[in-house]
């Protein structure tokens, strides 16, 4: 069997065409939208994301703000640049860039971003909206994840999911994304404390593959026909990107997102997603905020 691939870069261009044109209605209205970044440090992974993210903003005529401090940067100076963004009106939504460095305090910096303002969704109010199934921006990467399977038909409604990873940008939050009455999946969330993680993996109809770590999802644990996302980045010497699913899987996967070009360009159009869907918000747009969920 060879899988079918779950093309993000198609699927994120198709999704961008059609914000595109969102962003002229909202501009004929008198409202520009527009996108902040914050990058602290010079993690050249990090780097290469928001430079990704702020040439997708020129595709579709967004605005952006890009704000960057070096890795030495104090705890004070993030949150001023935060405050800073919160205050600026021509900064519409943004994000602040994961990871930030060790000495800095992560959920201080995000507890600070204002929740009207969050293109990520990964404020605690709005994680807490996600909880109690209100409206609230959903976090980019497990919004791609589900777009992406959406796209190619791959079944949610009583899927079994096994989930691999537990941070803060995927694993903590796609179970709850895929347990809504509209995806309707049953999910296994494993981690590194999981005792039998070939034996959950073989349970799968669908995996998603976020630990981080390089081809931890070999071709014996899947379900022939099962769903495989690859959403874990690691990098060997050369800075080539290296996914957490051998590429052996791809044999006996039915679909499989490829590593890069799957979920990492959803990613980034889901946060193109969240800006626009905020600003028509802002705006009175009513249907954004439904459309959001
Ligand atoms: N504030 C956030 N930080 C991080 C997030 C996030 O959602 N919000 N997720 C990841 C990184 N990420 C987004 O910022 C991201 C990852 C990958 C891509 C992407 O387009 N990848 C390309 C390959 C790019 C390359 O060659 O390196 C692909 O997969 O085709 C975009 C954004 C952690 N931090």
């Amino acid at each position: 069997m060879t899988a079918q691939i779950l093309d993000g870069r198609a699927t994120a261009a198709a999704i961008k065409s059609e914000l595109a044109t969102r962003v002229q209605a909202l501009k004929g209205r008198g409202v520009a939208p527009g996108l902040g970044t914050l990058l602290v440090g010079d993690d050249p992974g990090s780097q290469k994301y928001v430079a990704g993210k702020h040439r997708d903003c020129a595709e579709i005529g967004i605005a952006s703000l890009q704000r960057e401090l070096p890795a030495t940067a104090t705890q004070e100076q993030v949150e001023a640049v935060v405050r800073e963004l919160n205050e600026d009106s021509a900064c519409t939504g943004y994000i602040v860039q994961l990871p930030l460095p060790r000495h800095i305090d992560e959920n201080r910096v995000l507890e600070l971003i204002d929740p009207a303002k969050d293109a990520d969704g990964l404020h605690p109010t709005n994680l807490g909206r996600l909880v109690l199934n209100e409206p609230a921006p959903l976090p980019c990467t497990p919004n791609g994840c589900i777009r992406l399977l959406r796209q190619f038909g791959v079944e949610l409604n009583g899927a079994h999911v096994v989930v691999v990873g537990r941070g803060v940008t995927i694993g903590r939050s796609l179970p709850l994304l895929l347990t809504r009455k509209s995806e309707n999946a049953t999910v296994t969330q494993c981690h590194t404390g999981t005792r039998d993680l070939a034996g959950q993996l073989r349970q799968a109809d669908i995996v998603v593959a976020a630990a981080g770590s390089p081809h931890l999802i070999k071709p014996v644990d899947v379900r022939p026909g099962a769903a495989v996302l690859d959403v874990g980045v690691s990098r060997d010497e050369r800075g080539k990107i290296v996914g957490d699913v051998h590429p052996g899987v791809a044999d006996v996967a039915g679909w499989l997102s490829p590593n890069p070009g799957g979920v990492g360009p959803m990613t980034r159009a889901m946060l193109l997603f969240n800006v626009v869907a905020a600003a028509e918000a802002a705006a009175g747009t009513g249907a954004a905020a439904s459309a959001a969920r």
